[in-house]
């Protein structure tokens, strides 16, 4: 049995997230963790809020609180949506924590011990308008390789390469908007990635084998176009500082670390303080440090953040000298897009969690988004395919067999599983089908390709279907009653296994299907192909109840009303 240590990339703390960045990092993460804790695996999903950086400053400034203050007030907001999308962490940190505080700062005099930090004066981009200097991601421009006209300092997002703000064409500041740049000098810490680049491909070719080609493919090119040196520290306040006392002159100067530099520390900083909180019973070092060959790592992410997460983390991983976890699978993600674009949070464009989520339950969206997650390509969002993917396929296809079976066998031989005739020739096909169709499933989330896991789940919920209107128990109760008393005591018991593995996508309705049946211990539990051929886990003269409608279908009227609310037209 393995253990999973799982993560996703962290959410940014200046706002509430949209569908991409749910589609594109926590929910596949929650599905996957949820999926092997069923298995029976040690799973240990670890999140956190990304709270360093300019962003964060200047939106607690906008919004008029300290910056402490503001990142506490979000952190709990954005919790409360996760869990409300019932996202299973076992832990949701924050990097501002004294435990990646320590755990930075450790990282970084390592690597100065090893000589791969270097001191350096540098020139940086001073906004005479705004009085400060400018952080990479606050100076826009035109990207010098794609020509995109908003990509910024950093990184432009159209293209994913990392740039220089130097690089770019006619830069403004993101802040005021003023092209009055001025170059001064400042001393900053550099991370010598340029002499770490051989190792990281060495490990790359040892371990990246079996990522999936859109990290692969980003990492590799990130490696041909060179890892250069990168400056660590920046000019701001709100940050992991510089520590005195191995940089006494530049943590004077209140210099802290770049955002991209603390953020993926912050996976461990977050285990340990998850740790921190029963330090008898958890222990964070047997997940990170010398972790042994048992412990499997897979992050998520969508594509922009796979060249750090790549290629910059494990390169200052290798740079400590010491036995850290490095991943073992990168689960990348393209872009879900609105109607003719990228969701996006600075333009406001699409649908926010805490908005979705007043609209219809959490289930809704767990499953339209998975069942369509930008795995391949980018996804295009549309109001009628969601529309259409929650009436057809959770109202039509899985609701209404529950709550149809359930209803006319209460109706007919009351509030137990009726017995009737031993199973027969139907049953036998429709175990072997099931037992197939779950294997199919098994598969294709084991190797986290969870379109396909959607598609295989949707069949086998079709597959009860097609038994029940094969069977039509409302015309065989007629004529034959231990025969239809047969037909609903499978269909009831295919119910039950929808619930047990329709979890991971559908917890809340998964939970409720578990619980019309009154059945002893853990119902949870997964069932394996073989054991579910038999479609007996639920044994006549169970007591039952009928769950109240599982999934309201959405009317022409709401859809409507969704797009008018929501601006769902096309450019
Ligand atoms: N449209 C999208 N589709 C899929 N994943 C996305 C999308 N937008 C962002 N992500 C991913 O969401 C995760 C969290 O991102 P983060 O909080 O940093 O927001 P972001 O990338 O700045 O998004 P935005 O630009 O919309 O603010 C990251 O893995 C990011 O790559
Ligand atoms: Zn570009």
């Amino acid at each position: 049995m393995a253990r999973h240590l799982i993560t996703s990339a962290l959410p940014y703390i200046n706002g509430i997230k949209h569908l991409g960045n749910m589609v594109g990092s926590m929910l596949p993460a929650d599905v996957y963790s949820r999926y092997l804790r069923q298995r029976g695996h040690d799973v240990l999903y670890i999140c956190a809020t990304d709270e360093h950086g300019t962003p964060a400053e200047l939106a607690a400034k906008e919004a008029g609180v300290p910056v402490e203050a503001f990142c506490a007030e979000q952190h709990d907001a954005q919790k409360a949506i996760y869990d409300g999308f019932q996202l299973a962490f076992d832990y949701f940190g924050r990097s501002s924590s004294a435990e990646n505080r320590e755990i930075t700062q450790h990282f970084a005099r390592k690597l100065q011990e090893n000589g791969f930090i270097e001191e350096r004066a540098i020139r940086q981009v001073f906004s005479v308008a705004d009085d400060r200097f400018l952080p990479d991601r606050y100076i826009v421009g035109t990207c010098p390789h794609c020509g995109y006209d908003k990509a910024r300092g950093d990184q432009c997002e159209n293209c994913t390469r990392v740039l220089d703000p130097t690089d770019l064409i006619e830069p403004r500041s993101a802040i005021s908007g003023s092209s009055e740049l001025e170059v001064r000098e400042t001393k900053h810490l550099f991370l010598l990635q340029s002499k770490l680049a051989g190792e990281v491909e060495a490990w790359i070719d040892a371990t990246g084998e079996e990522w999936p080609q859109l990290a692969s493919s980003i990492a590799r090119k990130w490696l041909t176009e060179g890892l250069h040196d990168r400056s660590i520290t920046r000019d701001l306040d709100w940050g992991v500082p510089v520590p005195a006392d191995t940089w006494p002159e530049l943590a004077a100067e209140g210099k802290v670390f770049y955002v991209w530099f603390d953020a993926p520390v912050e996976y461990i900083g977050a285990t340990k303080e998850w740790a921190d909180q029963d330090p008898a019973n958890r222990d964070w070092k047997s997940w990170w440090y010398e972790a042994d060959a048992t412990v499997r790592y897979t992050e998520f992410m969508a594509k922009d953040n796979v060249p750090f997460h790549t290629v910059m983390f494990p390169a200052t991983q290798l740079g400590t000298r010491e036995p850290w976890k490095k991943v073992d699978y990168v689960k990348a993600f393209n872009w879900l897009n609105y109607y003719g674009g990228k969701f996006s949070t600075s333009q406001k464009r699409g649908v926010f969690t805490d908005a979705a989520l007043e609209l219809l339950p959490a289930d809704y969206w767990r499953y339209f988004l998975i069942a369509n997650a930008p795995e391949s390509d980018d996804t295009s969002f549309s109001w009628e395919h969601f529309t259409a993917t929650v009436n057809k396929d959770l109202a039509d296809t899985l609701g209404n067999f529950v709550n149809r079976v359930l209803s006319f066998s209460r109706k007919r031989f009351g509030d137990a599983v009726p017995a009737g005739r031993a199973a027969g020739e139907a049953e036998a096909k429709l175990g072997a089908q099931t037992a197939e169709l779950l294997a199919e499933y098994e598969g294709h989330m084991e190797a986290l390709q969870f379109r396909k896991a959607a598609a295989a789940l949707r069949a086998l919920w079709s597959a009860g279907n097609s038994y029940l209107e094969e069977k039509a128990p409302w015309l065989e109760i007629k004529t034959d009653e231990e025969g239809a008393a047969l037909t609903l005591r499978t269909a009831m018991n295919l119910i039950h296994l929808y619930a047990v593995v329709s979890e991971p996508f559908i917890p809340a309705s998964a939970a409720a299907m578990r619980a019309a049946f009154a059945l002893e211990g853990d119902t949870a539990v997964w069932v394996s192909a073989e054991e579910a051929k038999a479609l007996d886990a639920v044994p006549a003269g169970t007591p039952f109840t009928v769950p109240p409608v599982l999934f309201a279908k959405i009317t022409d009227d709401d859809l409507g009303a969704y797009k008018e609310r929501f601006g769902g037209a096309d450019a």
